[in-house]
Order: structure tokens, then C-alpha cells, then sequence
């Protein structure tokens, strides 16, 4: 993973949800799909839009662990692999089918995924550079040393003003 994480990226309801609408519109051209393959737990929210999108209706989940803390990466754990009756629904090694996350920061969690299923589609939402040659779509890239704040981590809070004149 990117480590100092220098700069935040913090993404909005409405951001994500253009955003992810946006990889849709990319999508389109490169289908059709038989099915998706969602990366947990981070996929979720891009694979409903994404699905909505490009009327998938079929949709299949990899559950896959490794951040624990929010900024350190631990040891990958697949808690639950793909069906078998998913992959077969596709051509050879998963062609024809699409995968979905979040995003792509090392690239650990896309190689194994892809180590799966070698001629899926994978597409993400955000990419950093480690990770961008795993992902055959994507739509915004941040450097290395970003870390992106999802709107479901996210929470309204008060700011300090950017000027402390008022204080006296
Ligand atoms: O390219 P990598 O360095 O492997 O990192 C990318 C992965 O990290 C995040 O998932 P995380 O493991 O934090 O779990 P979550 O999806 O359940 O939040 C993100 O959703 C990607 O799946
Ligand atoms: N929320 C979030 N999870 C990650 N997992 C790996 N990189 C990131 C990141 O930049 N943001
Ligand atoms: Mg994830």
C-alpha cells in the first residue's frame, strides 16, 4: 500500500455515484457482460450502480480481506471465493465476465482476483500507479502517496475557518 499517505482524497455521495456512472458510460462499449463479480467489501457500491447501469442482473461476490487499520496492509485473506457455476457462465478463465472494486492501490487484491479469473474484465473506480496495469477500466488516478476517503467512511464534521481573525 501507499505509505505516507501525504494527501487526502475525500469523495462525496454525488461525486461517487458520478463517478461510477462515468465507468459505466466506459463499460458499455466493452460488453456484453454475463455476469459480475464483486470484490467486497469495497465493490459493493460501484457494482450497484455499474449494474444498474448496464442492466446486470446477475451478480456474484469474492470476498476478499487485507487492510485493517484503515492504512496498513495485513496478510490477504479470501473469505469467500467465486462460484464455480459464475465462472462457467463466461468463456474460458472468466472472459466475458466483469469485475468491479473500489479501487486499485498496490494491486495485491486485483492480481489475486485476476489469478481467478485471467480474461475478466476488471474495472475500478480509482487507480493509483502500483495498481493501474491490473485494471483494464478505470476512471480518476491519484498518486501513490494519496489515500481516497470513501463517503461511507465519512461523516459531517465542523472545519476550523481557514482564517483565525475572528478570534481576536
Ligand atoms: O490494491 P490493494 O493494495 O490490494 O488495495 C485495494 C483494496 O483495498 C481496499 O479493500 P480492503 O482490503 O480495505 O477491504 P474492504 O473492501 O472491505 O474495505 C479496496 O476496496 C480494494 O479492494
Ligand atoms: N478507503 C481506502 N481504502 C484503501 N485501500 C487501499 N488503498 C485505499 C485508499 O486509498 N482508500
Ligand atoms: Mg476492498
Amino acid at each position: 500500500m501507499s505509505n505516507p499517505q501525504n494527501k487526502a482524497f475525500p469523495v462525496s455521495w454525488d461525486q461517487f455515484h458520478r463517478d461510477a456512472r462515468a465507468l459505466a458510460w466506459r463499460l458499455a462499449s466493452s460488453g456484453p457482460f454475463q455476469a459480475v463479480v464483486c470484490i467486497t467489501r469495497g465493490g459493493l457500491v460501484p457494482t450497484a450502480i455499474v449494474a444498474r447501469e448496464l442492466g446486470i442482473k446477475l451478480i456474484e461476490t469474492v470476498c476478499v480481506a487485507s487492510y485493517h487499520d484503515y492504512t496498513s496492509q495485513g496478510e490477504l485473506r479470501v473469505l469467500k471465493e467465486i462460484a464455480e457455476k459464475v465462472v462457467a457462465l463466461g468463456g474460458p478463465d472468466g472472459a466475458g465476465i466483469l469485475v468491479i472494486d473500489d479501487l486499485v492501490d498496490t494491486g495485491k487484491t486485483a492480481r489475486v482476483v485476476r489469478d481467478m479469473l485471467p480474461k475478466a474484465h476488471f474495472a475500478t473506480v480509482y487507480a493509483k500507479p502500483l495498481g493501474r496495469p491490473l485494471v483494464d477500466t478505470f476512471i480518476t488516478e491519484v498518486s501513490q502517496d494519496t489515500w481516497i476517503y470513501f463517503p461511507w467512511d465519512l461523516g459531517l464534521a465542523f472545519q476550523e475557518p481557514i482564517s483565525d481573525v475572528s478570534r481576536g
